[in-house]
């Protein structure tokens, strides 16, 4: 699917590519097919190997490391921006993280520190871009983040990372009014189940997406290039009215209540057929 010119003369800054299926690469890919001019960070070296050729077919304007857990490193990325583009016009942030043997049992056997940081990461992260990107947006701009349906409602295993999602959603709404007045607007994805890095560390997570195969309207799963090109409308003038939002980018999951009664039996789903 092609959108030429959509967003020609528009740049932005990509967070969260860690390999070819990473969320924020679909939404890469979405935006420099619509013309977008994209800078990206990545976490650290062990990262650096696979993102660094990865983005190089989309030409992009600068390639940073940043650790979000780390004030100098976001201010360092946001100064490289400022001296290469002087301004900036949209953000994607495709971020979160929890201890894996959190993701699995019961929520509340949470412990404090893993709280504090999956809270860090996966939530306050967002709020600390928005700062910084807030400075630079001088013509209006374009925020968007992540989550998921267990935001909303209880999902097996995704525990914290449900309470962090939930928080991130609440900001979204905060950071809506607080930079509207400046035409930021600031919006999230919430996708439908996705087989990616950061998803293996959710338990039964090949179960989580057969149910949702199972039972979604659509019965299927979503994909990284859909979430992108959903990202595209919101980041794009098309979606120039539309800020506060939490978008399902699920094949309609959302919409269910209860399972569907032709949907196979769960324990023959889970032993993965
Ligand atoms: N995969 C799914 O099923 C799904 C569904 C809904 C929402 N999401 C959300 O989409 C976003 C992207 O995840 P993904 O599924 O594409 O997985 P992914 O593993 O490809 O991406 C997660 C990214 O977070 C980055 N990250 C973690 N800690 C960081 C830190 N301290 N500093 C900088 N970067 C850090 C990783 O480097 C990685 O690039 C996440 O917010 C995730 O919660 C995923």
């Amino acid at each position: 699917m092609a959108f030429d010119g959509l967003m020609k003369g528009k740049r932005g800054l990509i967070m969260g590519v860690a390999n070819q299926h990473s969320i924020a690469w679909g939404i890469a890919q979405a935006l420099h097919e619509a013309g977008a001019e994209l800078a990206f960070t990545y976490q650290g070296d062990v990262f650096k190997k696979r993102v660094v050729p990865l983005v190089e077919p989309l030409n992009p304007a600068l390639v940073l490391d940043c650790d979000v857990t780390d004030a100098a490193s976001l201010d360092a990325t946001f100064k490289a921006i400022e001296e290469k583009w002087g301004s900036i016009d949209f953000v994607v942030h495709a971020i979160a993280f929890s201890d894996k043997d959190e993701l699995k049992g019961r929520y509340v056997d949470t412990t404090p520190g893993n709280f504090a940081l999956s809270m860090n990461i996966s939530c306050y992260s967002f709020t600390a871009v928005a700062q910084r990107a807030e400075k630079l947006m001088t013509d209006g701009g374009s925020l968007v983040t992540l989550s998921y349906y267990g935001a909303e409602k209880v999902m097996p295993h995704y525990n914290v990372m449900g309470v962090a999602k939930a928080a991130l959603e609440a900001s979204v709404r905060y950071l809506a009014e607080d930079l509207g007045k400046k035409a930021i607007r600031v919006n999230s994805i919430s996708a439908g189940p996705i087989k990616t890095l950061a998803a293996s560390g959710v338990g039964d997570f090949r179960y989580i997406l057969k149910w949702n195969e199972y039972n979604s309207p659509l019965r299927r799963t979503v994909t990284t290039q859909e979430v992108g090109n959903s990202a595209l409308f919101l980041l794009s003038d098309l979606g120039k009215a539309v800020t506060g939002e939490n978008l399902h980018v699920d094949a309609g999951y959302h919409a269910i209540g209860m399972k569907n009664p032709e949907a196979p039996d769960m324990s023959i789903a889970k032993s993965g057929e």
